[in-house]
């Protein structure tokens, strides 16, 4: 690691980080707090502590904007909205609107993909952080001890510091794979042309959205999921929703099977699966779920302890065993989203800086898939199998949204406990991650479902569906025995007491 200051020729590195600030503070003194990471976690994390006065250093062996912005949410996203424009211009017809053939330019796709990147980028990049007060390097940071670290040789002292060192693709030691050279998130935003044939391994979030998007742009694609269902952490309905519109968009989806090897170099690959069948595909996509980035941090030297799955144990305040360091982010093996990421950074931080306890929440940390139906989740699921839970369904073509876009493959489901309280909800179909926020911030906040009834909500918006499941349930409640013979006798009363006074002014009540 060179610094500016020893170099006439400063390194250059990978973009996002272009240059490097010396790993010293002016006066020599250890950094109160030292970041591992440039992603969402490290990223936000920085912002807070220097926010707060704290000398901080952020330290990114790569580029910053971690797997959001580069190989995973950003990209995914905007692969989405090509693939779903192209999908919408098919099924334009069924609202008596004729497009003409649908063509993809895939080159065009991928510039608008790579577009986006471009312009989020200068949100996370070196030259916002330097101007919020964090000094940032460029390098690879490895823990020597319980208060030390180097970054490319070079050694860096701090008083605390902040692991978030993300997560990558793992690959499985599939006979014939790494020779197959798979894709996956990291590398197949580099594709220079749609492949023709494409198997995705592995139905998880990455697999669904990736799947339903190549299939939608062109390409005949299988998914190849292990587990019994898509989208596993979903429920059946939801999983069955999914899967029935992959299956709309031409996706050779197959359940509960496993690949056994591969044969051939890509553009003639045979995928062995264990059915027994034989897949013959251009490219294999591998997305299987992610390895932490812990294994190269020196973390034994740092008395940081980790999991059998390589993740950091961390308390609930993400302090982890090393009372001196925190950890953020993927890392951490809480669930895996960029949302989770930047609390996270914004937790910790504050925790190392400002010597709080401030504890993570998980029991109301939203999840959407980004497929066409989308889903959205939180909290329990709509199979718990706690008896004193109660389920509220409202069915899509009960929503005159849905109804009058022509889209109602979906539901919002929510879960009480038995205490009527708010615990868990799932939403599907369009824009569900949106109409789930409403649900998150209710269970968040101790709100009652009746306040949500109570609300007035605009129609005809997707919402709508969230209404009537707190109508539903509001009236429910109130047909039980005691509210019912409360609301009889309060009814039979002020009609009494409008007859007694229409008769003692000798006139006609009013039409109700
Ligand atoms: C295809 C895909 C789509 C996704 N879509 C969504 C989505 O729609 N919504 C959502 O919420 N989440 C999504 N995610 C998940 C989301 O991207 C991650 O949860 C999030 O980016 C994790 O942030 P992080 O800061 O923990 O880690 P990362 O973003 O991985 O950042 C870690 C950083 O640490 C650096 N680093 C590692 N080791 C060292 C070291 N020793 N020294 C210095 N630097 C180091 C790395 O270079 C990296 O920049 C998606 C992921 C993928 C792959
Ligand atoms: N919209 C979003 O928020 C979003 C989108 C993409 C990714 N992510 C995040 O990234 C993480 C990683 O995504 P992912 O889809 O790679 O992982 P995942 O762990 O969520 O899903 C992987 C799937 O692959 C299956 N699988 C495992 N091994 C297999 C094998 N050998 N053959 C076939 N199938 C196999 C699993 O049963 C599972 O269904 C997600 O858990 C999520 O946290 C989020």
């Amino acid at each position: 690691m060179t610094s500016p200051a020893a170099s006439t020729a400063p390194p250059t590195a990978a973009p996002g980080v272009r240059r490097s600030d010396p790993l010293t503070t002016p006066d020599g003194a250890p950094w109160d707090l030292v970041v591992v990471g440039g992603g969402t976690a490290g990223l936000v994390a920085a912002h807070t502590a220097a926010g707060f006065g704290a000398r901080t250093l952020l330290v990114e062996r790569h580029r910053t904007g971690g797997d959001c912005l580069w190989t995973g949410c950003v990209p995914s996203k905007a692969l989405l909205a090509a693939a779903h424009a192209a999908a919408a211009a098919r099924r334009a017809p069924r609202l008596g609107v004729h497009v003409g053939d649908v063509r993809v330019d895939f080159a065009a796709v991928m510039r608008h993909v790579h577009d986006t990147i471009a312009r989020i980028e200068p949100v996370d990049s070196p030259e916002r952080l330097r101007g919020a007060g964090v000094a940032v390097a460029h390098g690879d940071l490895t823990l020597t001890g319980p208060q030390s670290a180097v970054v490319d040789g070079e050694p860096v002292r701090f008083a605390q510091a902040l692991l978030a060192t993300g997560s990558s693709p793992s690959v499985p030691g599939v006979p014939g794979l790494a020779e197959a050279s798979p894709l996956t998130s990291d590398d197949v935003w580099d594709l220079a042309e749609l492949p023709g044939r494409l198997l995705v391994l592995g139905g998880g979030p990455i697999g669904c959205e990736l799947g339903q998007a190549f299939a939608r742009l062109g390409s005949r694609v299988s998914v190849v999921e292990a587990g019994p269902r898509v989208l596993g952490p979903e429920d059946a309905h939801a999983a069955a929703l999914v899967r029935a519109a992959l299956r709309a968009d031409g996706v050779d989806l197959r359940e509960d099977v496993s690949l056994e090897r591969v044969e051939g170099v890509p553009g003639d690959l045979a995928a062995h699966l264990s059915d027994g069948s034989v897949l013959h595909v251009d490219r294999v996509l591998v997305a299987v779920g992610r390895t932490p980035g812990t294994h190269d941090l020196g973390l034994r030297a740092a008395g940081v302890e980790v999991r059998e799955s390589g993740h950091v144990v961390v308390d609930s305040a993400l302090r982890t065993t090393n009372l001196r360091i925190w950890a953020a982010g993927d890392l951490t093996g809480h669930p895996a989203f960029t949302h989770v990421a930047g609390m996270h950074g914004s937790l910790a931080a504050s925790n190392a800086v400002l010597g709080l306890r401030r504890k993570v929440r998980l029991d109301t940390i939203p999840r959407v898939t980004y497929t066409q139906p989308e889903v959205a989740s939180f909290g329990v699921g709509t199979e718990t199998d706690d008896p004193s839970h109660t389920v509220h369904r409202v069915d899509a073509t009960e929503v005159d949204r849905a109804v009058a876009e022509g889209d109602t493959d979906g539901e919002v489901a929510v879960v009480l406990d038995g205490r009527g309280r708010l615990v868990g909800a799932r939403v599907v179909g369009p824009r569900a991650g949106e109409v789930l926020a409403e649900l998150t911030l209710a269970a968040q906040a101790g709100v009652s479902l009746r306040t949500v009834a109570g609300t007035i909500h605009p129609y005809p918006a997707w919402s709508d569906g969230v209404s009537k499941a707190a109508v539903a349930r509001t009236r429910e409640e109130l047909a039980r025995p005691v509210p019912a013979t409360v609301t009889r006798v309060l009814a039979r009363g002020r009609r009494r007491w409008v007859q007694h006074r229409a008769s003692a002014a000798g006139a006609t009540p009013p039409a109700p």
